[in-house]
């Protein structure tokens, strides 16, 4: 289960100042369900979860089960919504060398990312490191049009037809993007790919727990299902009105009542390399959906202890404008003590024996405690384990916390009109068709 812990918040929210908020956190929850919000056509996934488990995934897990028979190697070609949810669960889910583990032990194909940069280096590499290896592509846009990964499938159909030939590359491509609309649909249709739909009222940023996340996770082994049951769960114990027992709830409450205080730059404080990409996604989730109408809280995130050495010192006494959310796995998977070396001056002795991850909490509770010191308030979100079913309940807090809190802020959470202008201009220095006046 996942707790909330806001004792860092004493002394910088005032006592009820949260609990304040029921009666316009009621008036917002039942907006949210009767979809009066703004962006109510963007609400499918209040409930995906529960309605995909009903459904069944069947159909992904074969497509999975195939891919994971044929292929040496998956690329999932995707960007924003689009990418960071998937490459969030794998790496939360999945052991940090995977992609090096002997393939008996790995017992699925490596996972590469493209499509989501435009650089040359960055391809060349990837290229060079699937040379002889069987691949397959899992290509990924709802809009179909989005210049990044339309331009890494581009680069990897081309050299698959080379490695392979025309149809045999036909074969290797699913292709995940709307129903009816867009490029990406109509290259499917005319090529006979095997495709799966987002739904039209599933923005990106929401969409992990669509086959965009489901077809690449269940591909590397992730169990899609618990994800979906423990985010299923999430929809019930976060899909209740009251502050006091909704604790999405309550952290999108506390994020408003410290935004208002002129809190405004949230950091995403993990320990765990391995959510490194959980902190990407949640920066998408809060930054697109609240950073409008010149509002928003800005979304940043380190991963401790490495970013203490680091970014520690202005998080510590540098401008007074921060707080933090600190995500905290309680059981992590593997025990690793610290071995005994006597004959080693290093002052560690004390340590040996000890567990690493007890170690690395007693360094959170220090910087909890410090940074709170040093005039920073901060929230803790406990999550029992690494599980996946811990992973799609914290995908589903998140989601639903965020719809509140734009929501709080006066903000339409579904929209992004704001990522168009760099576009418009990017367009016209490439010389697009269209775009020169
Ligand atoms: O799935 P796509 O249509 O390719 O969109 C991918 C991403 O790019 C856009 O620029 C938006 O800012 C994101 O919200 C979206 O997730």
């Amino acid at each position: 289960m996942l707790k909330l812990d806001l004792s860092y918040t004493n002394g910088f929210l005032n006592d009820g100042e949260i609990a304040n908020a029921q009666s316009i956190v009621n008036t917002l929850h039942e907006d949210l369900l009767h979809k009066r919000v703004p962006g109510a056509d963007y609400l499918g996934w209040l409930d995906l979860a529960s309605r995909t488990l009903s459904e069944g995934v069947t159909d992904i897990l074969q497509t999975a089960k195939e891919i994971r028979e044929k292929a040496d190697a998956l690329v999932v070609v995707g960007i924003g919504g689009s990418y960071l949810g998937a490459r969030a669960a794998f790496e939360w889910a999945k052991p940090e060398y995977y992609n090096q583990l002997p393939k008996d032990v790995r017992k699925g194909p490596e996972l590469y990312f493209l499509g989501n940069h435009i650089s040359s280096d960055a391809v060349a590499d990837l290229l060079t490191i699937l040379s002889g290896k069987q691949v397959y592509v899992n290509v990924i846009s709802k809009s179909g049009t989005t210049t990044e990964p339309a331009i890494g499938f581009r680069l990897i159909r081309e050299w698959m037809i080379q490695q392979y030939g025309e149809q045999e590359t036909k074969n290797r491509i699913v292709a995940t993007t709307d129903a009816a609309k867009g490029a990406l649909r109509k290259l499917s249709t005319d090529e006979g790919y095997k495709t799966y739909v987002i739904p039209d009222d599933v923005g990106g940023r929401y969409s992990v727990l669509t086959p965009v996340g489901l077809l690449p996770l269940a591909v590397a082994g992730v169990d899609i299902v618990k994800l979906l049951e423990g985010a299923a769960e999430g929809e019930k114990l976060f899909g209740v009105p009251s502050l006091s027992e909704n604790l999405a709830y309550q952290y999108a409450v506390a994020r408003n009542a410290l935004y208002r205080k002129g809190y405004v730059t949230e950091i995403f404080a993990h320990f765990e390399p391995g959510l490194h990409y959980f902190a990407e996604w949640w920066k998408q989730l809060f930054g697109e959906s609240e950073g409008k109408d010149q509002k928003g809280v800005f979304p940043a995130s380190v991963g401790y202890t490495t970013d203490l050495h680091s970014m520690g010192q202005f998080v510590q006494e540098g401008y007074r404008n921060l707080f933090e959310t600190f995500v905290h796995i309680e059981s992590v998977n593997h025990s690793v003590s610290v071995p005994s070396a006597k004959n080693v001056e290093d002052g560690l002795e004390y340590l040996a024996g000890k567990e690493l991850s007890w170690v690395n909490d007693k360094a959170r509770l220090a910087t909890q405690s410090a940074h709170a010191e040093g005039g920073v308030p901060n929230l803790l979100v406990h999550v029992p384990d690494r599980s996946e079913h811990s992973l799609g309940m914290l995908f589903y807090f998140f989601e639903r916390a965020c719809a509140m809190s734009g929501l709080l802020m006066g903000v339409n959470p579904f929209n992004q009109p704001g990522v168009e202008n760099y576009k418009t201009k990017m367009f016209k220095l490439l010389g697009k068709p269209g775009y020169q006046d």
